[in-house]
């Protein structure tokens, strides 16, 4: 049996992190998250490359874009969807999530999917480095685990 190991080594791992700027007051968190978490596994600064986008529905391009530079060995989107009056919450969160989905398995790269879907401000900012913890830091956890797993592959 031949068990794959786990790890957090991320020394000479370089990331791409892809932040949607509507509900910014929620997104500069996770990335601040995401940043502080990455710089803790030894990532260092210059190997991280941010790109912001206007909202959730543009993660997928730009991560897509990203992988295929070969710049990067790993993405983590970011974003708040917060819900509203009508259905456009709906279509945001279903394409944002398929869209990265499809970026994570037809691409070169893994993508942590790190975008908060939530019915009100105060669940996002709690998932934000409040009492939710941060979504952003959870993603980098994920992100250097998953690269250095495929190393094995
Ligand atoms: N309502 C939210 C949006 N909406 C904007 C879309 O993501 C997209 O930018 C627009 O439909 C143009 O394509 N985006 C978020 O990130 N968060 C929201 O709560
Ligand atoms: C998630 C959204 O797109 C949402 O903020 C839009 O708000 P509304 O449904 O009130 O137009």
């Amino acid at each position: 049996m031949q068990i794959l190991t786990h790890s957090r080594f991320g020394n000479g791992v370089r990331v791409g992190i892809v932040v949607a700027q509507f509900n910014e007051i929620v997104t500069e968190k996770l990335q601040q998250g995401a940043v502080s978490q990455l710089e803790k596994y030894g990532v260092a600064d210059a190997d991280i490359t941010v790109a912001s986008v206007p909202g959730a529905l543009e993660l997928p391009r730009i991560a897509q874009k990203l992988a295929d530079s070969g710049k990067v060995d790993g993405i983590i989107a970011l974003g708040a969807v917060i819900r509203g009056e009508t259905s456009h919450y709906d279509y945001v969160c279903a394409e944002t999530a398929s869209g990265l989905a499809r970026v994570s398995l037809d691409g070169p790269v893994p993508v942590m999917f790190g975008v908060l879907t939530t019915d009100n401000l105060d669940q996002a900012i709690s998932r934000a480095g409040g009492k939710g913890g941060n979504k952003g830091a959870d993603c980098a956890d994920g992100l250097i685990e998953m690269i250095n797993l495929e190393k094995q592959l």
